[in-house]
């Protein structure tokens, strides 16, 4: 059979398989992909060439026939170490690879074939480097004011830390972001440590706090802008600095954190450079996150996590798609991959206070609705992002600066 006719056959069957496999698992398919390929006019080279351009690192990473297969072998004790990997080709190519193996397993690839394929296609990568911020001092301000000796030394042990967890991206990640599932922010940051070896959203809130603590403003104002360039090109903060965690956000402390900067700095300039982006971020929790409630007679708009984006989680696939496998309605399985989701965007993840049964707070993980309840603290910081935006405002139009 002529070379071309039989990869786009290859095609053609992961195409198919993905819309199976859709079916079972509610992942999405892009319609707009499969379109053309079943029209008998098109030139099926070019479709293929096409839809091989269009492949991105979402489609290795965060969805797919490959996601399910790698992460379904049971390969690594955390599920996060596959998608954490760098890809050695570029992703249409490593999706190309992966039709080739899969169609000469039968579809049916043992662990050990899956485990060499990873191994030929992905490696682990350092992506992200120590380095010592150009602000850390070992005798920040706050020690002279801790008169308990004891208390004194662990304060300044604390403040060690910060070097031990502060990491850029390496040049690599940065020139090729393809090959990778890091998101691209322009400053160093302070990460939780061991498994999170990325920014984290909320985490960063009590992260820039700590710095400031510590006289270290210009460490806190970078991470504070890595948050805004996120909101600026993602339109949101995501969980965390990976492309998985994008469908999901985080408790919503942006606003906060730049008014625990200006506390610091007094520099009421950033604050009016970037009240644009912060404005954005309110703009997605009222699009996105929303659910009006009636009470006497009122109707209240109120905020609540939700996370409906499809499937499993992708850094804990097969631990999710376990997890729901007794769910056979399509519908009723979503629901619990949204719960799940919602739970991790919530940050308190798998809390009973999300537990919902006959109506009331208890269950176990089962009965979990994280989307179905609107938290109190949520709204809480929601409050207070909205009065703190209003002064802002209120203070540019005092000084002219809008009108
Ligand atoms: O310290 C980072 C975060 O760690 C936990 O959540 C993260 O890991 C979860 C399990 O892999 C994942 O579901 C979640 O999306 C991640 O944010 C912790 O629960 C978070 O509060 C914390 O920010």
């Amino acid at each position: 059979m002529h070379r071309s006719k039989l990869r786009l056959r290859l095609l053609l069957k992961q195409l198919r398989d993905k819309r199976e496999f859709s079916r079972t698992c509610s992942v999405q398919v892009k319609e707009d992909n499969t379109k053309s390929i079943y029209d008998p006019e098109s030139d099926g080279e070019k479709v293929m060439e096409r839809l091989l351009h269009q492949a991105t690192r979402y489609d290795v990473f965060c969805r797919g026939h490959l996601l399910h297969v790698i992460q379904m072998a049971d390969l690594y004790p955390d599920s996060k170490s596959f998608v954490d990997k760098k890809m050695i080709y570029p992703p249409a190519m490593v999706l190309e690879h992966f039709n080739r193996f899969i169609h000469s397993h039968k579809d049916r690839p043992n662990p050990d074939a899956i485990r060499q394929f990873v191994n030929t296609n992905f490696e682990d990568f350092q992506e992200l480097e120590t380095y010592e911020p150009s602000d850390w001092v070992p005798y920040p301000a706050i020690l002279k004011n801790i008169a308990d000796v004891h208390l004194r030394n662990w304060a300044s042990e604390l403040n060690s830390i910060w070097k031990n967890l502060t990491r850029k991206l390496t040049a690599e990640v940065v020139k090729n972001p393809d090959f990778f599932s890091s998101v691209i922010v322009p400053n160093g940051f302070v990460v939780p440590g061991g498994r999170f070896r990325e920014l984290y959203y909320w985490d960063t809130y009590w992260i820039i706090n700590g710095l400031l603590i510590c006289d270290m403003m210009d460490s806190a104002r970078g991470m504070v802008e890595n948050l805004l360039h996120l909101v600026a090109t993602i339109g949101h903060v995501p969980n965390g600095g990976r492309i998985y965690y994008e469908q999901r956000t985080q408790p919503p402390l942006l606003t906060q954190m730049v008014d625990s900067y200006y506390k610091y700095s007094f520099d009421f300039e950033f604050i009016a450079s970037n009240i644009n982006l912060l404005d954005k971020e309110m703009e997605f929790w009222l699009k996105t996150r929303t659910v009006n409630i009636m009470k006497h007679g009122i109707q209240y708009t109120l905020f609540r996590y939700y996370a409906s984006d499809p499937g499993p989680r992708p850094e804990s696939y097969r631990e999710d798609l376990h997890s729901a496998i007794m769910t056979e309605d399509p519908i009723k399985k979503q629901e619990r991959y949204t719960s799940i989701k919602t739970a991790a965007e919530s940050g308190w993840d798998f809390s009973t206070r999300w537990f919902i049964l006959n109506g009331e707070n208890k269950g176990n993980l089962s009965n979990m609705q994280t989307h179905r309840i609107v938290p109190v603290d949520l709204n809480a910081f929601m409050h207070k992002n909205f009065t703190l935006l209003h002064s802002w405002y209120n203070k540019l139009r005092n000084k002219g600066i809008m009108g």
